[in-house]
């Protein structure tokens, strides 16, 4: 059974104040990672705080990219300070967990075709490692280098290793509907493209709607789901909203 779980970035900062970590936020997490009892554990985080005030600030996007090598540094470093919080955070807790950069193990082809670290990803799950990988800035071909997005991760990541298990944990309960409720399955993106808007803080990457149209790509279903769902989550219950575009 593999699981492939991402911590939302506006989760695990304070995505209002550059650069922030949400100490208990984050302890929250970790917490209820390490209490959990579950093997074959690929880890994702987003940027928050973090890439998205750098992403902006050098004007590169998923689709718009960057020949500036020390601009393209500034958006990964401030990925990589971030990723080397979570996985110190994660091992002081007793979690194997390892980094991987996606800068330095993948690239988007002209036609945005992704390989991204799938020998590396599946050798760790083997060696009972946990891998914890991150959006970041890629190599793309044609275009220099443009934003990946930890939710493309998770469903690169899902499709490649066939995981059983997806779940994004956001800040939000689920993806809300119309009438302000949590949606209890999207199977379709015309179920709820009314409800879904971008994020509420600076976000290059989209928000809720790329959210829900990438899970929806998927092989498997996924989770959207709130931080206080994340213990059920790993216990194996169905929390939040489900995304079944099967
Ligand atoms: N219909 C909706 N249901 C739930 N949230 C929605 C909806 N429409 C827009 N949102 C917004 O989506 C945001 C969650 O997306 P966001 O990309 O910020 O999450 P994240 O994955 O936790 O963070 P990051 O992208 O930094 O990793 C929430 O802040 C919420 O305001
Ligand atoms: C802005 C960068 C560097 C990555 C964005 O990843 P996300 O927060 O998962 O959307």
């Amino acid at each position: 059974m593999t699981t492939v779980l991402k911590l939302g970035g506006s989760v695990i900062t304070d995505k209002a104040t550059p650069e922030t970590v949400d100490d208990d936020a984050l302890d929250r997490a970790v917490g209820a990672i390490a209490d959990a009892d579950v093997s074959r554990l690929l880890l994702v985080h987003g940027a928050g705080s973090f890439g998205h005030h750098y992403a902006e600030k050098h004007g590169v996007t998923p689709t718009d990219g960057s020949h500036d090598a020390v601009g393209v540094w500034e958006i990964h470093d401030s990925m990589r300070r971030l990723n080397d919080e979570v996985v110190g955070r994660l091992q002081s807790a007793g979690v194997p967990a390892l980094p991987v950069h996606p800068l330095s193990a993948g690239a988007r082809a002209a036609d945005s075709t992704l390989s991204l670290a799938s020998d590396t990803t599946a050798t760790m799950l083997a060696e009972g490692f946990v891998p914890v990988l991150h959006g970041d800035v890629i190599a793309h071909a044609d275009a220099g280098a443009t934003i990946i997005s930890g939710d493309e991760v998770v469903a690169h990541l899902a499709r490649g290793l066939d995981a059983d298990r997806v779940g994004l944990c956001s800040t939000v309960d689920g993806v809300y509907g119309d009438d302000g409720d949590v949606v209890s399955e999207i199977t379709d993106f015309g179920d709820v493209a009314d409800a879904l808007g971008g994020s509420d803080a600076t976000d290059v990457t989209g928000g809720m709607a790329a959210k829900v149209r990438a899970l929806l790509e998927l092989g498997a279903p996924a989770s959207i789901f709130g931080p206080d769902a994340l213990s059920g989550f790993l216990a194996g219950r169905s929390v939040g909203t489900v995304v079944d575009g099967r």
